[in-house]
């Protein structure tokens, strides 16, 4: 049921370019997590340094046992097969079809016969919805369904743990919401662990169990979704809320007469929190958390106007019913 992630003490910089100082936390087995955080914050560095394809200055990376910069290259081989990664363009091979593409890890990676291969592309095909596209070129499809693809190339070899860098860059939003309800649905069926780098607030507010922010040569909070969302941080509160008061500004960080100069005050109120997407087929995701949970845990208020859905139920009164009414009649 998925791998847990456990990092401490990161460290990685490129010449004198310090990327993090110090990056320590966990990203629970089976859950879905989100990264975020302003454009040159190294969250594309940071999913390098999870598979061993960079290596940090200090720290560890802890995966099912191994300390990932530690590994030895045969080792991060056999490791790197726990891992499904989606890069940001699928990094399909533009002159194999989507069929080949797809079975390329199966072909590489392990001795099963085409027959078991043919079945394992055409499950993975049907999973992400590509049935039919097994002879079309990367070429001669839209940027939804190459991410699609790479998504599929990414299971072949059923990881525990899933990357995905920015899988809805580029998406128009309808796209965007179908990925994320796969995202769901796959996680429901493989229970793998899921690390999502996004740039959309919208993906990021209903997607998640938890959030994750890089800013300022760190992890400015990491935890679940319910804590990031009602968070009053100011990093975080304007990134989750894309405000442009803060201090995060237009190159990295605002310096210090900028912030000066902006309306003082306390700081706004955090958007309602929206409920979370739920499996289509009406079950529950073992790691999701009760609707309202983690607020009521830590006594804290909810945002104005939170949880309720588009068809104005209230999921942190209503919560029983709607599970019950989506498992439907006995
Ligand atoms: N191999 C490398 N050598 C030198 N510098 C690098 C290398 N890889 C990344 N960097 C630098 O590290 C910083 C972080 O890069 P990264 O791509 O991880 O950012 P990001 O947070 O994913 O950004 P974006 O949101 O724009 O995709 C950038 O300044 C980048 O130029």
């Amino acid at each position: 049921m998925g791998v847990e992630i456990r990092v401490e003490g990161l460290r990685k910089s490129f010449g004198r370019q310090v990327i993090w100082e110090d990056v320590s936390f966990t990203i629970p087995a089976g859950e879905i997590s989100a990264l975020l955080g302003p454009s040159g914050t190294g969250k594309s560095v940071f999913l390098k340094n999870l598979v061993g394809l960079l290596r940090p200055d200090r720290g560890h990376v802890y995966v099912g046992g191994g300390d990932v910069p530690r590994l030895r290259e045969s080792e991060l081989y056999e490791l790197r097969r726990q891992f499904g990664v989606l890069f940001q363009d699928g990094a399909l091979f533009g002159s194999m079809n989507i069929y080949d593409n797809i079975a390329f890890p199966l072909r590489e990676h392990t001795k099963k016969g085409e027959t078991e291969i043919r079945r394992i592309v055409l499950e993975k095909m049907d999973m992400v919805g590509l049935s039919g596209s097994e002879g079309k070129l990367p070429g001669e499809i839209s940027g939804g369904m190459k991410k699609r693809a790479g998504l599929a190339r990414a299971l072949v070899l059923d990881p525990q743990i899933i990357l995905a860098d920015e899988p809805d860059s580029g998406l128009d939003p309808v796209r965007t919401a179908y990925l994320n309800q796969l995202f769901v649905d796959l996680n429901t069926e493989l229970g793998a662990t899921f690390l999502i780098v996004t740039h959309d607030i919208g993906t990021a507010r209903v997607l998640p169990d938890n959030l994750g922010l890089l800013f300022r040569r760190g992890l400015v909070m990491f935890g679940p979704r319910e804590m990031v969302l009602s968070s009053t941080h100011p990093a975080v509160g304007q990134f989750f809320n894309a405000r442009r008061q803060g201090p995060i500004g237009m190159a990295e960080e605002k310096d210090l007469a900028e912030v000066a100069a902006e309306p003082q005050g306390p700081p706004p109120m955090p958007a309602p929190i929206q409920p979370q997407l739920m499996p289509s087929d009406g079950r529950l995701r073992p790691g999701m958390r009760r609707p309202g949970q983690w607020l009521a845990e830590h006594r804290v208020t909810p945002p104005p106007g939170s949880f309720i859905d588009d068809a104005g139920h209230n999921w942190l009164t209503e919560w029983d019913a709607l599970v019950a009414a989506r498992r439907g009649p006995r």
